[in-house]
C-alpha cells in the first residue's frame, strides 16, 4: 500500500498526523506498544498521578504552620494506582478512534526501513509482516531506558519507569526502593515513594542530584530529602548488585573514599537515563544518519539526512519533555502542510521537575552565564518575602523557604529564571517578583 505520509511513533508524532488527515491525506500510523506514546502509557501523565497525592501529603505534614493539626495521612494505594491506570487505560480510547479514522490506516507493529520510501511492519511472528510505501515518513519513536550492565542486577531483578507502569507495578508501596540515577525520573519517583512511606536511597555517581540546575537548587533539594528520610549517596558508583529470600542488595563505592558499603531494598529502580529507540528502524537502508549517541539527527527544519523524512520529539536527542516534542510537532505540520516554513528554537524550553518543592528552569543557569563571560545581576525572593508564602506558613529561617532566582543581563534581557516552589506557590510567585 502506498500513503501520501507515514507516521511512526504514536506520542508526538500523532499531532503531525492529525494535521495530515485534516489536509484529506492518505495516511499509515505505525505504532508498536500502547498508543499514546511514552507520556500517555508509561511517563508524564501517570507519574504525575502519583506525585499530586504525594505532594498532597507533604502539604498535610506541614499544616500546623497555618494553623492546622491533622493525623499523619493514611494511602489509600489502590485507590491512587487505580486513578492512574484509568488514565493509562486512555490508550484503548486513542486506538479506536484511530482505526474509526477514513483515510488512514493503523498497524499494530515494528517499523523497520526498507528503502528511503519503505518501511516493513514486524508483528513479532504473530502474523506475516507489512510492507508500506510512502511520499513522507515522520519519525517520533522516541527513547527507553538505559540500563546500566551492573554485575548480577539482570539476576536480581528490577524495575524501569516503563516496568513500573507495566507488568512490576506494585501491588503496595515498597518497604524499601534504592534508586540509580539522579535525574528527573529519579527525583520524581524519590517525592512519591518517600511521601507514600517507603525508605528511599538514591544512588547517583555525579557530585549533585540534578546535576542539570543551579548547584544551590541541588543543595536545596537533597536537605528537603534528607529531611524526610530518604538517603542520598552522591559521587557513588554501583559496584555489584545481588538477592537473596529478604532483599536486593547494592554493593557502592564513594568514587573518593574508595569505601564499599552495601544498600539493602525491597526492590531497585533504575533511571540512569535514556537511549535512542532509533536502533529498530534500519535507518542504513533509508540513509538516516544518527549521532553518536545513536540520536537522529535533525536541522532547524526538522529535515533528516533523507529528502522524504522528517524527525520530532526525543529522538532528536534534544530537550527530551513532551512539550518540546508538542512544539516540534506544530512547527513540522506546518512546514509540511501549511504555507510557510518556520524553523524550530531551543533558547527558551522551560521544564519542571515534579519532585519535592518542585523545580523550574528557563534559559541557562547561573553556571552557564558565568562560563559565557556575560555581565549579569540576580535578583531573588523567598516564599517568606511574598504574601502567598507567609500566608503559607513560610518564616525567613525555614529550611524549606524556596525561591524565584531572575539572571539579568546588562541590557535587562532576562537570560535564566529558576523557581523552587510548592505547586501552589507557582502562580503567587510569578505575581509578587
Ligand atoms: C517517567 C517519565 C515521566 C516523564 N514526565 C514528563 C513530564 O512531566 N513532562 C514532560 O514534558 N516530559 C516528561 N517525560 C518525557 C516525555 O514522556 C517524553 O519527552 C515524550 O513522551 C516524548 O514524546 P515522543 O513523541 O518523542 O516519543 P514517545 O512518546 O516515546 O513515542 C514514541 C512511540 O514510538 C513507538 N515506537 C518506537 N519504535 C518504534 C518502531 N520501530 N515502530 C513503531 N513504533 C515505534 C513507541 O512504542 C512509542 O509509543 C517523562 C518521561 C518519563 C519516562
Ligand atoms: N518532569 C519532566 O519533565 C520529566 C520527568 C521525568 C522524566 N523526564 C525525561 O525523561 C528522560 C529520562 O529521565 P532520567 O531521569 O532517566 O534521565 P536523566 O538524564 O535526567 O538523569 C539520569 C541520571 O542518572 C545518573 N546516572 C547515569 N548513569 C549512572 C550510573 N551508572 N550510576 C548512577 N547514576 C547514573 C546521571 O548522573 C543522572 O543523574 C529525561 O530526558 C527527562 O527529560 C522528564
Amino acid at each position: 500500500m502506498r500513503y501520501d505520509v507515514v507516521v511512526v511513533g504514536s506520542g508526538a508524532g500523532l499531532m503531525v498526523l492529525e494535521e495530515a488527515l485534516n489536509q484529506g491525506l492518505k495516511c499509515a500510523i505505525i505504532e508498536k506498544a500502547k498508543f499514546g506514546g511514552t507520556c500517555l502509557t508509561k511517563g508524564c501523565i501517570p507519574s504525575k498521578m502519583l506525585v499530586y497525592p504525594a505532594d498532597f501529603v507533604r502539604e498535610i505534614e506541614r499544616s500546623n504552620r497555618i494553623g492546622i493539626n491533622t493525623c499523619p495521612p493514611e494511602i489509600n494505594w489502590n485507590f491512587i494506582s487505580q486513578k492512574m491506570w484509568e488514565q493509562i487505560n486512555f490508550h484503548k480510547k486513542i486506538e479506536s478512534n484511530l482505526l474509526d479514522m477514513p483515510n488512514l490506516d493503523v498497524y499494530k507493529g515494528t517499523g523497520a526501513f526498507t528503502g528511503t520510501d519503505s518501511m516493513v511492519i514486524g508483528y513479532d511472528g504473530n502474523r506475516p509482516d507489512d510492507i508500506v510505501y510512502g511520499d513522507k515518513f515522520i519519525i517520533a519513536v522516541g527513547a527507553r531506558s538505559s540500563v546500566p550492565n551492573f554485575e548480577g542486577l539482570d539476576q536480581a531483578g528490577y524495575i524501569t519507569s516503563e516496568t513500573f507502569f507495566g507488568e512490576k507495578f506494585p501491588a503496595k508501596p515498597w518497604k524499601s526502593l534504592a534508586i540509580i540515577g539522579g535525574g528527573a525520573i529519579s527525583m520524581e519517583f524519590a517525592h512519591i515513594f518517600s511521601a507514600f512511606g517507603t525508605k528511599v536511597t538514591i544512588i547517583v555517581r555525579s557530585s549533585s542530584i540534578l546535576n542539570k540546575e543551579e548547584e544551590e537548587i541541588s543543595e536545596f533539594v537533597t536537605k528537603q530529602f534528607k529531611g524526610n528520610g530518604v538517603d542520598v549517596l552522591t559521587n557513588t558508583s554501583v559496584v555489584s548488585v545481588s538477592k537473596d529470600q529478604n532483599s536486593k542488595y547494592i554493593t557502592v563505592e564513594n568514587q573518593f573514599t574508595k569505601e564499599k558499603t552495601t544498600v539493602a531494598c525491597e526492590e531497585i529502580f533504575v533511571a540512569s537515563g535514556v537511549q535512542s529507540n532509533a536502533d529498530s528502524l534500519s535507518l542504513e537502508n533509508a540513509n538516516v544518519e544518527v549521532d553518536e549517541k545513536g540520536w537522529i539527527r535533525t536541522n532547524s527544519y526538522l529535515e533528516t539526512s533523507q529528502k522524504n523524512i522528517w524527525a520530532l520529539g526525543d529522538i532528536n536527542g534534544k530537550y527530551q519533555f513532551r512539550h518540546k516534542a508538542n512544539y516540534e510537532a506544530l512547527i513540522l505540520s506546518g512546514n509540511l502542510f501549511g504555507k510557510e516554513k518556520k524553523e524550530v528554537s531551543y533558547d527558551v524550553v522551560p521544564w519542571t521537575i515534579f519532585t519535592h518543592p518542585q523545580v523550574a528552569h528557563v534559559g541557562m543557569t547561573e553556571k552557564e552565564v558565568k562560563a559565557k563571560g556575560i555581565p549579569y545581576k540576580t535578583a531573588k525572593n523567598y516564599y517568606s518575602d511574598v504574601v502567598g508564602g507567609i500566608a503559607m506558613g513560610y518564616r525567613k529561617r525555614d529550611e524549606d523557604n524556596g525561591f524565584i532566582k531572575i539572571i539579568v543581563g546588562q541590557d535587562k534581557k532576562i537570560l535564566g529564571f529558576i523557581l523552587l516552589a510548592l505547586r501552589r506557590l507557582f502562580c503567587c510567585s510569578l505575581l509578587c517578583i
